[in-house]
């Protein structure tokens, strides 16, 4: 089984102990992006995957692919070119105080100057069973949106399950307009097998009417062919916060339980569970089973610190064994 990713790999500065950035004069670095947490995922999953992707041909474009190579992810498809790595700063929150993150250099990044014309999709998706592509592509530069759409275009005719994450971020899209990232959208869509959004996605980028959660769910997955739609809510009372996950999945919703989470660094979430829905649709899991694993993945991820999930099965299945309950493994 070989899934292989499709976006952008960026450097993270998270400023440590929660301190924020004006009180701090150290960071710690690290290597993450959709694509890069997802694969990271997954290879510790025990699956064959591989970054598509450019990086700066210097030294910042080395170390970023040897950190995928750590990860278990192949780099034989990353391309080395002009332009930056892009990056990202991350203020951890605490209580009240949300967790920020400031990006920096994106849109001149590698990634973002670099069309489809650089990209040889049809032989990088030879042998590959699913590809991933992040939503965000959409929003960066005219260059990434005609090389995801590209991709997506000839992955589909391949019969190359194709995997979308809306991944919409209102502060990448303050100058485009929302018509034009419909349409975008509405485009990509038409290619895309599993997608993972959510009810917002939905309502207010598709503009679809608030109208009942499974209708809704089904009537998207019938508009656009989608073989699953998943995604993950959070809900929250006085103390505590919650995270559940949902397949929606031939005109029926799947629903987690809410599994209580105390988020340390809540980034990487959304891969987290991605990366657990794809394991249980490769394994053949019943869906329940499927979604009290790819929450368990996204509730541990959040209780860790960085984006990137680096669980194994084992590490999931004794933590859904002990209900979260195992204070100390020695
Ligand atoms: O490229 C970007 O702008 C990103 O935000 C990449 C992020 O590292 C992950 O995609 C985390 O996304 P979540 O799992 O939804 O928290």
């Amino acid at each position: 089984m070989k899934i292989l990713a499709f976006g952008e790999v960026m450097l993270r500065y998270t400023v440590p102990e929660h301190m924020l950035l004006e009180q701090s004069d150290t960071v710690l670095m690290s290597t993450v992006g959709t694509g890069v947490n997802l694969l990271g995922s997954l290879s510790h999953l025990g699956y064959e995957t591989g970054m598509i992707t450019q990086v700066p041909d210097n030294s910042l474009g080395k170390k970023a692919v040897a950190d995928l190579r750590k990860l278990g992810i192949d780099d034989s498809l990353v391309g080395y070119t002009n332009g930056y790595l892009g990056s990202f700063f991350v203020e951890l929150g605490h209580g009240s105080r949300p967790q920020r993150v400031t990006y920096q250099d994106r849109l001149s990044s590698s990634f973002c100057i670099t069309g489809p014309d650089e990209y040889d999709f049809n032989s990088a998706l030879e042998g590959v069973d699913y590809v991933h592509i992040c939503g965000i592509a959409l929003s960066l530069t005219k260059e990434t949106r005609s090389a995801a759409l590209e991709l997506a275009k000839v992955a589909h005719k391949k019969g190359v399950k194709v995997c979308f994450d809306f991944n919409y971020r209102m502060g990448l899209n303050e100058n485009n307009s929302h018509q034009m990232m419909k349409e975008l959208y509405q485009e990509m869509l038409e290619y895309v097998d599993i997608a993972f959004g959510s009810k917002r996605d939905l309502t207010d980028l598709l503009d679809y009417a608030e109208i009942k959660e499974s209708d809704l769910y089904a009537k998207f997955s019938a508009d656009y062919d989608i073989e699953y739609f998943a995604g993950s809510n959070r809900k929250s009372d006085e103390h505590k916060r919650y995270f559940q996950g949902f397949i929606a999945h031939n005109g029926q919703l799947y629903k987690s339980k809410l599994r209580e989470v105390k988020v340390l660094d809540r980034i990487g979430s959304g891969d987290a569970f991605a990366s657990g829905v794809i394991t249980g649709l490769i394994e053949n899991w019943k869906y329940e089973d499927t979604l009290r694993f790819a929450v368990a993945n996204s509730v541990l991820t959040q209780e860790s610190l960085n984006d990137t999930p680096l669980f194994d099965k084992e590490d999931i299945f004794d933590y859904l064994a002990c209900d979260g309950k195992n204070e100390l493994i020695r």
